[in-house]
């Protein structure tokens, strides 16, 4: 009688979870404000396929196969559409009231302080006042000897290891090297304290912890299933968030000795300390200025190394196109030392090269999802409710046939000047923004800029770069994405530069 009672009690509440399953699925499919717009009933249906195709570091490759499948809006999950239509860039990122979902502006556990990824839109508005002026023309002239000073290391270095090993030219990765020089920099600009790697050739363990960006997914796919996600933050042993605590404790060292010194240096802290002398009812505090130091440097490292070692690792692969730009390089400059943020700026294939490189592997590759504000919008023609979730995908809108001639290839010239002869006339160059755009669109785009054309610029002035002999290059796309690219080793052959070139 017991077992009975209990198998019929255990059959009802099947059935009732199985009924509110079909419920959810019939609704998503048919009744959904975005039951309307294509893509696969899976993803429609369900969350799982997207977080699945995350987790596995494959999302942003099949997203794009689902544009070329099914158009440029596609469903991708029950509650978010993506876009690869150009439109979209401004109807989207141009409102400040589009903010990110609450799964993606989490803070870490521990952290009570916002950043600006975190920020809503009072709190946002008021770190880019007190941060805005660290990234401005003039700051980032004065700023220009401490990146020329890692940079001169990073070419000493290199010379170094050219000229140990003479007889077999070295091979060494750049995604390492670059790594080193782009954590250096922002390091220093951003805590007045470098984290040394390029000195050490080897990475600070801070470093190590925060380029887990994996981790950050799993968090994110967590809070998708906010009771998995309270479970599961309640199940964690501590020592699981040893390498967090040892982030967060080394950024709060390194803003508290930065704020105890004395300095004129125009590092980040000095410009956020002045701001917070002339306009104290809108200040940072201490808490702010480690939450948003730390997501400075991140947001300004990694997102270099890939810009600057998808555009070498595409370079190597195509022969006359190094050829054409190296010759620009070494034909423009009397010395290395006339190689400045200023000099290089008219460097028109330069620039062509990384926006090219910038195309093809874009350094956020992922949809940059934000949640549609109160009252709904239009975007790209379409009416769309609030508490949607809506992105752009850099990855699969710059490698759109809808948006680039020939897409999948490297080609630099599309972005020099256009005849009405030119075959990339038809380029929809309004697809391209690798540094997104609007309120929370990049704010070390300058800096980036200067950093790219320099960096590039003394590395082809100074050596050959070649495939090594006897090995492929790496194919960038075999490459998993989680949130941005989860590099392997890019070995390049390097040898000192022949004279003539
Ligand atoms: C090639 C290099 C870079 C690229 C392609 C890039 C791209 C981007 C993109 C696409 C965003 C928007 C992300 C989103 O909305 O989810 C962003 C935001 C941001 N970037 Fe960059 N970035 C680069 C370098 C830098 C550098 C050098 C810095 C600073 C030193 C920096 C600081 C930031 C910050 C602080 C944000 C957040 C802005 C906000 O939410 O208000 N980035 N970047």
């Amino acid at each position: 009688m017991f077992t009975l009672t209990v198998g019929i009690s255990v059959a009802a509440v099947a059935t009732a979870f199985l009924s509110y399953i079909i419920s959810i699925v019939i609704y998503n499919l048919y009744f959904h404000p975005l039951s309307r717009f294509p893509g696969p009933p899976l993803w429609a249906a369900f969350q799982f396929p997207f977080l699945q195709k995350m987790l596995q570091g494959r999302l942003p490759y099949r997203v794009k196969e689902l544009h070329d499948k099914y158009g440029s809006i596609v469903r991708i999950s029950p509650g978010e559409l993506s876009f690869i239509e150009p439109a979209a860039w401004r109807d989207i990122y141009m409102n400040k009231e589009f903010l990110r979902p609450p799964q993606w502006g989490n803070r870490p556990p521990g952290v009570e302080a916002y950043n600006l990824i975190s920020a809503g839109v009072a709190d946002h508005a008021r770190f880019r006042k007190a941060i805005g002026a660290a990234f401005s023309d003039k700051a980032i002239r004065l700023q220009e000897p401490i990146i020329n000073q890692y940079v001169d290391l990073l070419i000493e270095k290199l010379r170094q290891t050219v000229e140990e090993n003479r007889d077999e030219r070295p091979t060494v990765d750049v995604v390492r090297w670059l790594n080193f020089t782009t954590f250096d920099v922002i390091s220093d600009l951003g805590w007045g304290e470098s984290f040394n790697c390029l000195e050490k050739q080897g990475y600070h363990p801070w470093i190590t912890v925060i380029l887990q960006f994996q981790a950050l997914l799993v968090a994110a796919a967590l809070n998708y299933y906010p009771l998995l996600a309270t479970f599961v933050s309640y199940i964690t042993p501590k020592s699981a968030l040893v390498g967090l605590q040892l982030v967060l404790s080394t950024s709060e060292k390194n803003v508290k000795i930065r704020l105890q010194r004395k300095t004129n240096r125009p590092d980040m802290m000095s410009y956020i300390l002045s701001h917070n002398k002339t306009s104290p009812e809108n200040s940072m505090s201490e808490a702010e200025m480690i939450a948003n130091s730390m997501a400075i440097i991140v947001a300004g490292s990694e997102t270099l190394t890939a810009a600057l070692a998808g555009t070498i690792n595409n370079l190597i692969t195509h022969p006359k196109e190094m050829q054409i730009l190296v010759r620009e390089i070494r034909s423009a400059f009397e010395s290395e030392e006339k190689i400045t943020a200023q000099s290089t700026k008219p460097l028109a294939y330069l620039t062509a090269a990384l926006q090219e490189g910038m195309r093809l592997c874009p350094p956020l590759p992922d949809n940059m999802h934000r949640n549609v504000p109160k009252g709904g919008v239009v975007i790209a023609g379409h009416h769309l409710p609030e508490g949607i979730t809506v992105g752009i995908p850099c990855y699969a809108m710059f490698r759109s046939e809808a948006n680039f001639t020939s897409p999948e290839e490297f080609i630099p010239e599309r972005w020099l000047p256009r005849d009405e002869l030119s075959p990339y006339l038809k380029d929809r160059q309004e697809a391209y923004h690798p540094f997104s755009m609007g309120p929370h669109g990049c704010l070390g785009q300058q800096l980036a800029w200067v950093e790219l054309r320099v960096i590039l610029a003394r590395l082809l002035w100074n050596f050959d770069i070649e495939v090594p002999e006897g090995t492929k290059p790496l194919d960038w796309t075999s490459q998993n994405i989680f949130w941005a690219w989860d590099k392997k080793p890019a070995n390049v052959a390097l040898s000192l530069a022949r004279k003539g070139e």
